[in-house]
């Protein structure tokens, strides 16, 4: 096996005409564990990886691995292994799919069967790709990946179309690649899908970086929160303001920027409000994806409804705008969403390499 060596992604920016795909990107992948690469569709994750692999040329900044951008690799296929846009030939066996690219790169053939074995397809191996399911091409293309015994992968959505056995197979089964040592990238559009296999976190939107690190760095920022209601909800806001605390309103009650109910419920008592409801409220991971995405899942994701502007509560706290509410980093930009359209120019070609190697500008 290759020993993994770190991907560095530096100033990375993409157009395509008008459209920034990428836009001044930086981050790096360590070896030693996998790391998911997530954005909302059209977020940019595909340009970023092409760029990575030398299948569009960057507008400015670079993409290499440990410094050696992919076409300058002596190896290629031994040193990464990437699996975007697969594309078999349906006429073919698995089997013969990879004979074909490791005849074209000097790969023994005996690594063929290696790898059906490794990705659990190697009873399936003379069967034509034409009638795997969606989860036996996933397969396939990891196979393909690991034909030079790479160390480093790159992964488009690879998990995408498996059933909860085949995820939790390749959760698995990219961990124990990670331990050896290998740098393994996977992207999603879906932090609940990968939440699972990875242990670090690069999160862009609108083809800018909006977080790398731990996923428990990221689960700190889905902080708890408490819920409040009172049948006196103005004494409750009158109480909260006075305390300090900061909140939200909610059909439900207040939604207080503190995680510890007893301390609001305390606040309640001095004030002498009557409560009707007190509980924490943890927000899960998935919401604070969301929320770090500008993708706020509805106005107000606690699943709590807003009340109705106008109410003493609303009226008390300062409306729908008080803090204490989501964090989402967004902006004013938060909801409007770049075309969730993939790039147009990734031919269904049977004979094409599951990297294809094309490139058209809007
Ligand atoms: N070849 C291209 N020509 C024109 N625009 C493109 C091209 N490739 C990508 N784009 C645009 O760049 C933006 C980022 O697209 P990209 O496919 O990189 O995002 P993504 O995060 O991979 O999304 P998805 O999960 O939907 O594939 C989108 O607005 C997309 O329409």
């Amino acid at each position: 096996m290759a020993s993994g060596i770190p991907i560095e992604i530096s100033g990375l920016t993409k157009r395509f005409g008008h459209v920034t795909a990428v836009d001044d990107l930086s981050f790096t992948v360590e070896p030693g564990r996998v790391t998911g690469f997530l954005g909302p569709n059209g977020a940019g994750k595909t340009t970023t990886l092409r760029s990575l692999l030398g299948l569009v040329k960057p507008t400015a900044g670079t993409a290499t691995f440990d410094g050696t951008p992919y076409a300058k690799l002596e190896r290629p296929l031994e040193t990464v292994g990437a699996a975007l846009d697969a594309a078999f030939h349906p006429g073919r066996t698995a089997r013969d799919h990879l004979r074909v690219y490791a005849t074209a790169s000097g790969i023994a053939k005996a690594r063929v069967d290696v790898v059906l074995e490794q990705v659990g397809i190697a009873e399936y191996a003379n069967r034509r790709v034409g009638g795997f399911s969606l989860g036996m091409r996933q397969r396939l293309a990891l196979a393909y990946t690991l034909l030079g015994d790479p160390g480093v992968l790159v992964l488009d959505e690879p998990i995408n179309g498996l059933d909860p056995e085949g995820i939790r197979w390749i959760r698995i089964f990219l961990q124990g690649l990670a331990r050896e040592g290998r740098t393994i990238l996977v992207s999603s559009h879906l932090l609940s899908e990968v939440q699972q296999t990875v242990d670090e976190v690069v999160i862009i939107s609108r083809g800018r970086l909006v977080k790398t690190g731990t996923l428990s760095s990221l689960e700190l920022d889905s902080a708890p929160r408490t819920v409040v209601d009172s049948p006196d909800r103005s004494a409750l806001a009158t109480a909260l303001d006075t305390a300090g605390l900061e909140y939200t309103p909610g059909r439900q009650g207040f939604i207080v920027d503190e995680p510890e109910p007893g301390r609001v419920g305390h606040v309640a008592f001095v004030a002498q409000v009557e409560l009707n409801s007190l509980h924490r409220l943890r927000s899960g991971l998935e919401e604070s994806f969301l929320q770090l995405v500008g993708e706020p899942n509805g106005p107000d994701a606690t699943g709590l409804e807003p009340a109705a502007t106008g109410t003493a509560a609303a009226e008390a706290s300062g409306g729908p705008e008080a803090s204490g509410g989501p964090k989402a980093s967004g902006g004013p930009e938060a909801s409007a969403q770049p075309e969730a359209s993939g790039p147009a120019d990734q031919p269904d070609a049977p004979d094409a390499p599951p990297a294809a190697t094309t490139e058209s500008e809007a």
